[in-house]
């Protein structure tokens, strides 16, 4: 089923044009989502996540029209989203952060707590539930972050670079988690680091330059790349840079 359909998106950030004409269909599933700097994943997440509006396109979510306010409170109840860049109150504990999230997104009173401590313990912070966000290391707060993307079980999920900061064993584990949660949810990554993907990944869409550039599975990618002779150490890192190649100069796909 299709849980997130984008038609004819466009974002425009001054002279830039982050988001060109886009057209996206995901249902059930991790999505991992690559591209260079600068390609609109991040502006592709913001308007997913419904906290940017498109200058032109159409964005349905759990099949509402996010452009309409009757469905929205419905769809972001039903929503999880960790930013770039997430705010967060230093002060609180982890506890009472991720609580305050899951009383943001209108969780019954009964089964929060529960479910805060459910989140918490996912990304491997159990121990920590009632330290001071302010005295966690970067990755740790990074984690509060998918903690809090995750407190409501959503069935829409869009992480902006979640593995940025933790440490190899933490990214393993994290995998672990994006596997189980892509099972029942719609989960979108966006990450810079390709063994990601390969890992947790069942679906990749690259965007260059605010067009999807190549989608695939992982497996497609990596085969991709063992018939490239592009630069990459591992074949999917290959696949990457001979799918981006493909892209920019479509009259020469036969060659790579
Ligand atoms: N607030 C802004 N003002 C001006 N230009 C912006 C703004 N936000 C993004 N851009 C531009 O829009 C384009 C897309 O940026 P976006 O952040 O969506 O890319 P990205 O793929 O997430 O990049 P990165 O991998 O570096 O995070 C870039 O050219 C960027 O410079």
């Amino acid at each position: 089923m299709t849980s997130i359909r984008a038609t004819g998106l466009r974002v425009r950030h001054r002279k830039t044009l982050a988001l060109d004409s886009l057209d996206l269909d995901l249902g059930t599933g991790v999505h991992g989502l690559l591209g260079p700097n600068g390609a609109g994943k991040t502006s592709l997440i913001r308007v997913l996540a419904t906290v940017a509006r498109p200058d032109a396109g159409r964005v349905e979510l759990l099949g509402e029209d996010v452009a309409g306010h009757r469905g929205l409170a419905g769809v972001r109840r039903r929503l999880g989203y960790l930013p770039q860049e997430f705010g967060y109150y230093p002060g609180f504990t982890v506890r009472e952060f991720v609580a305050y999230v899951a009383w943001l997104k209108e969780m019954p009173a009964a089964r929060v707590p529960a479910a805060v401590e459910r989140a918490v313990a996912r990304v491997g912070l159990a121990d920590r539930i009632d330290a001071k966000v302010r005295t966690l290391s970067g990755g740790m707060v990074r984690r509060v972050g998918i903690a809090q993307a995750v407190v409501n079980d959503p069935a829409v999920l869009l992480l902006d670079e979640p593995t940025a900061g933790l440490d190899p064993e933490q990214r393993v584990e994290f995998r672990e988690l994006l596997r189980e949660l892509g099972v029942s949810a719609t989960v979108v990554v966006s990450t810079h680091l390709v063994e990601d993907v390969a890992a947790a990944c069942t679906e990749v869409t690259l965007l260059d330059a605010g067009r999807v550039a190549y989608r695939g599975t992982p497996e497609a990618l990596t085969v991709l790349g063992e018939s490239s002779d592009g630069p990459g150490d591992h074949p999917i890192e290959r696949g990457y840079t001979a799918a981006l190649r493909a892209h920019r100069a479509p009259g020469e796909r036969e060659a790579v």
